[in-house]
């Protein structure tokens, strides 16, 4: 498990509770059973070979030592190989050849490289990314840490780009604010690609676009965008579907009827889920043949659709307050309801009726796609699953209609930690 980096903490060196938690616990466990076996007379220390000192009880001083040295030596060896393995994983440009394939010359290079050489913006790009999706995505927290090391690099620098794109349109105070920012989004994609589609601009060129037209916050989330590895055509498209979200600045409902909802979902979410698919192509060992590959590219699709319709569903009170409502127009017509009434009043017992219908089109989505993924290579096939599988146990419990689920802050439906590591568990032993 090579990330988060504990080791490139510029600021305090190594993570003391990683290291003395492994150390301090097995070599409590041993003294204990030592000091048992040794009172007991299960196994004794000759006079000649020993001081005769003991820590307590019949703990022998040699024998506790033995132990600490013992527990201190594997944990500090298991460290360094980590570390080792987190700076191939991180610098792909340093080390071309794919970590798993890592040889005792790769190993070397890493520990004769001197870490001045290492790109330090990377790594502190990499640790806000990875804070980003630890406070805003629980499930998708939970599931990047049983991706292979480059591609839950690459998936946690995808969602920051995601999420800081998401948030610098939604936070906007105006339209005009929104505007400017998915304008300013677009132009940095034309520079990370070019208006032809191949990447034409250096790293120096987008990194000073992106310092004249984004606060630093955000800058890392662009820069570090694995744009190489993916197509421009779902990044375009997730910002028509950011400003689909604008027109309710204006007191208008744009999810007019199932067909605009599908739309929305299709820019928000499918295009994730195809960037994401890209990313696991490029990083698996395992090439598969086209025709698997566009089966899979659809299901992705399809996927999207079926999490953004779980989103849409635990959202409906949290997007009301920002006065936007993603029930399409025809189903609340349906109820007798106008989507001001769901403004005024998100918690009406007919929007419940609503949610459910929703979930039941999400989950007819996910059936739809779920089969599709037993498709993906091996090793990265359980790890996309638990991804998806989190996020759609956010639909169960809304589903669930006896239980009342846990709620964030914002007021939105979570599913429990106990719950997502046992959905993780289940979903990486079976698949
Ligand atoms: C494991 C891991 C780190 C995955 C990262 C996935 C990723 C890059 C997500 C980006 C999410 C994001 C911020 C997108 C911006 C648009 C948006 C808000 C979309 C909604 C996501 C909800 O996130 P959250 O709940 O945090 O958002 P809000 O708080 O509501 O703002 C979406 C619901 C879209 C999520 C869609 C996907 C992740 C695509 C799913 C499909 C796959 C992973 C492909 C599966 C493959 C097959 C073959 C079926």
């Amino acid at each position: 498990m090579n990330m988060p980096h504990p080791e490139f903490d510029t600021s305090g060196g190594l993570p003391f509770a990683c290291i003395a938690v492994p150390i301090c616990l097995p070599t409590l466990y041993l003294w204990v059973v030592d000091e048992l076996a040794l009172g007991r007379g299960t196994w004794a220390i000759e006079s000649g070979t020993k001081l005769g000192w003991c820590l307590w009880g019949s703990l022998e001083l040699e024998e506790a030592v033995f132990f600490l040295t013992t527990n201190a030596l594997i944990v500090f060896g298991l460290v360094a190989f980590d570390r080792n393995m987190a700076v191939l994983d991180t610098f792909p440009e340093m080390f071309p050849a794919a970590p798993e394939h890592m040889s005792f010359n790769s190993l070397m290079k890493v520990i004769l490289i001197d870490p001045a050489n290492y790109d330090m913006n990377r790594v502190r790009g990499i640790r806000e990314a990875v804070n980003t999706l630890r406070k805003k995505s629980r499930s998708f927290y939970l599931a990047s840490s049983v991706f292979p090391g480059r591609l839950r690099i690459d998936l946690v620098l995808l969602y920051s780009f995601c999420r800081v794109a998401d948030d610098l349109v939604d936070e906007s105070s105006t339209e005009a604010e929104a505007r400017s920012w998915i304008r300013k989004l677009s132009g940095y994609t034309d520079r990370a690609y070019g208006a032809t589609g191949e990447k034409s601009r250096s790293p120096a060129d987008l990194a000073s676009y992106a310092e004249k037209n984004f606060p630093i916050r955000v800058r890392s989330a662009l820069t570090l965008l694995p744009s190489k590895h993916l197509p421009s055509g779902p990044l375009y498209k997730l910002l028509k579907g950011f400003e689909m979200d604008m027109a309710f600045t204006n007191g208008v409902f744009p999810i007019g009827n199932e067909a605009d909802l599908q739309i929305y979902a299709s820019r928000v979410a499918s295009t994730v889920g195809e960037l994401c698919l890209w990313l696991v192509f490029y990083h698996s060992s395992i090439k598969l043949p086209e025709d698997e590959k566009s089966r899979l590219r659809q299901a992705a699709i399809t996927m999207g659709y079926a999490l953004q319709y779980v989103n849409i569903a635990r959202d409906i009170q949290v997007d009301a307050e920002m006065g936007r409502v993603y029930l399409p127009t025809d189903w609340l017509r349906e109820e007798g309801l106008t989507p001001r009434d769901i403004l005024d009043n998100p918690k009406q017992a007919k929007v419940e009726t609503l949610r459910q219908k929703l979930l039941g089109l999400a989950f007819e989505e996910y059936q739809k796609s779920r089969p599709i993924m037993d498709l993906l290579p091996d090793e990265i096939r359980g790890p996309l699953i638990v991804a998806v599988e989190s996020y759609m146990e956010i639909g169960r419990v809304l589903r669930e209609k006896s239980s009342v689920p846990s709620k964030t802050k914002r007021g939105r439906a979570t599913v429990p930690r106990s719950r997502r590591i046992w959905v993780a568990w289940k979903n990486l032993s079976t698949s």
